[in-house]
């Protein structure tokens, strides 16, 4: 099944969750810890791509034509097993011999025992050592496209384009957002989870956040049907803390689909704000519709809507407004490690362009005195500070509203001087993410 599901993605790169989540609804009774395999050899084998294939081609004595797609893609799995993995060489290299063997490749079952025999004796330095470019070096080195290496290269220079790398490269803390704003009842949730044995250490910023410091099958969890969590990064729990709804409040959440930060600012304001959950994708509404419902959240206007376009927002003006915006997403690359094959630089630039429409299409249906956070999950200047810069340096009557962190129950520490959220996986262990809260001034001031 991991073999189909990357040989797919190597003929046409896709979204993997969507493939994947295909996969276990069209196999249900497949075994937990089978399905923990496929899905950290497929997203093994994403994140260290073309260092495997750096690798692979050391022993190669004959160059390996790209179109033989199996078996170059049982010879990541192989790879990726015995260096990553730890599996054992007779067992990893036994598997990728047999998926060939099973092929169109088939002629080349000798040729992958072998290649995977002699890379068994290598170590993943000695695929990138003596490459003298640093830029070409990082990227085979941490396994990113060259062009990005050279973004991150400029910005940040070497050691923390270093850093970056690496970390998307990492496995990704589990953390779920105890739906709820009573202290007792989240007591009693770690409680139970503690009872079945499910290791679950409270956090301190946001205090709704819980990591699982061990992962595990979410829909096993005790508390999954009755919505009391849902999984979700601390750096993506920070954008509701930081519109800080207030009961009685109307409030609008522009890109709301799946939903996440919706039922997250239910749950902050008690139930008791009017929130408004709209995107330009019907289909995705539904997935708001479905987690909504698990969550036990109820009174959401949930529509659909081209949040460019003011007048589909409605005529009355929000107290407060969340652009959870579309990005390039390249601050969970350590989630989804098919993002850093999928985006070109043009697609940074075109988003950029597409959140600086949404932002003055919702800013202007923001009332004076009124809150925006807009948000995103990427770690890319065009498409946060700088397009932040850009819409103040447009329009007097917003400002950067001053953000204590602490009183909104967040690390200080993932905040710049201007009071924007700007955290980075290697430094703060939360994804990539960018996040701002605006106000509007008041005619008076
Ligand atoms: C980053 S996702 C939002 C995630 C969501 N806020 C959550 O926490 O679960 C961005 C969403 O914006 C939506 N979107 C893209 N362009 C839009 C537009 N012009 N108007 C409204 N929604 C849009 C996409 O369909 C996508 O669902």
């Amino acid at each position: 099944m991991a073999l189909e599901v990357l040989l797919e993605f190597f003929r046409q790169p896709n979204a993997l969750e969507d493939r994947l989540d295909a996969l276990w609804r069209a196999h249900p009774d497949l075994d937990p810890r089978d399905r923990g395999l496929i899905h950290e050899i497929v997203l093994g084998v994403l994140r260290q791509w073309p260092l495997l294939d750096a690798m692979l081609r050391i022993p190669m004595n004959k160059t390996l034509p790209d179109q033989q797609l199996t078996a170059w893609t049982a010879l990541r799995i192989g790879l990726y097993q015995l260096h990553w993995m730890r599996v054992p060489p007779h067992a990893a290299i036994h598997a990728s011999v047999e998926l060939v063997k099973r092929s169109p490749d088939q002629p080349l079952t000798g040729f992958v025992n072998a290649v995977l025999r002699r890379a068994a004796e290598l170590t993943p330095e000695q695929a990138w050592e003596s490459v003298r470019d640093p830029a070409r070096r990082l990227s085979v080195q941490h396994a990113h496209p060259l062009w990005l290496t050279r973004r991150w290269l400029k910005q940040l220079g070497e050691e923390r384009t270093a850093a970056r790398m690496a970390a998307n490269n990492a496995q990704a803390p589990l953390t779920l957002r105890f739906h709820g704003a009573d202290d007792d009842a989240r007591a009693q949730w770690l409680a139970e989870l503690a009872e079945s044995g499910v290791e679950a250490r409270p956090l301190e910023y946001p205090p709704e956040a819980v990591l699982l410091p061990q992962g595990g099958r979410i829909p096993a969890l005790p508390g999954y049907a009755e919505g009391r969590f849902a999984v979700q990064d601390r750096a993506a729990m920070a954008a509701a803390r930081l519109v800080d709804p207030q009961p009685g409040e109307r409030i609008v959440d522009a890109c709301a689909a799946p939903g996440g930060k919706t039922a997250h600012m239910a749950a902050l304001s008690g139930g008791a704000a009017t929130i408004v959950a709209l995107d330009n994708r019907a289909e995705r509404l539904q997935r708001v519709a479905e987690n909504l419902d698990r969550l036990q959240v109820q009174g959401v206007e949930v529509r659909v809507a081209d949040a460019r376009n003011a007048d589909e927002l409605g005529a009355e003006l929000y107290d407060r407004a969340l652009i959870d915006a579309p990005c390039s997403g390249t601050g969970v690359i350590r989630r989804h490690p098919e993002i850093k094959w999928r985006r070109t630089a043009k697609e940074i630039a075109q988003a950029a362009e597409r959140q600086g429409e949404i932002l003055r299409g919702v800013a202007s249906r923001v009332k004076p005195g009124g809150v925006l956070v807009y948000a995103v999950c990427s770690m890319e200047p065009e498409e946060g500070p700088d397009q932040i810069a850009a819409f103040l340096a447009e329009n007097p009557q917003w400002r950067r509203d001053e953000v204590e962190a602490k009183g909104l129950g967040l690390d200080s520490a993932w905040f710049n001087e201007l009071g924007e959220l700007l955290t980075e996986p290697s430094e703060h262990g939360v994804d990539g993410f960018y996040a701002a809260r605006l106000i509007r001034v008041t005619d008076t001031e």
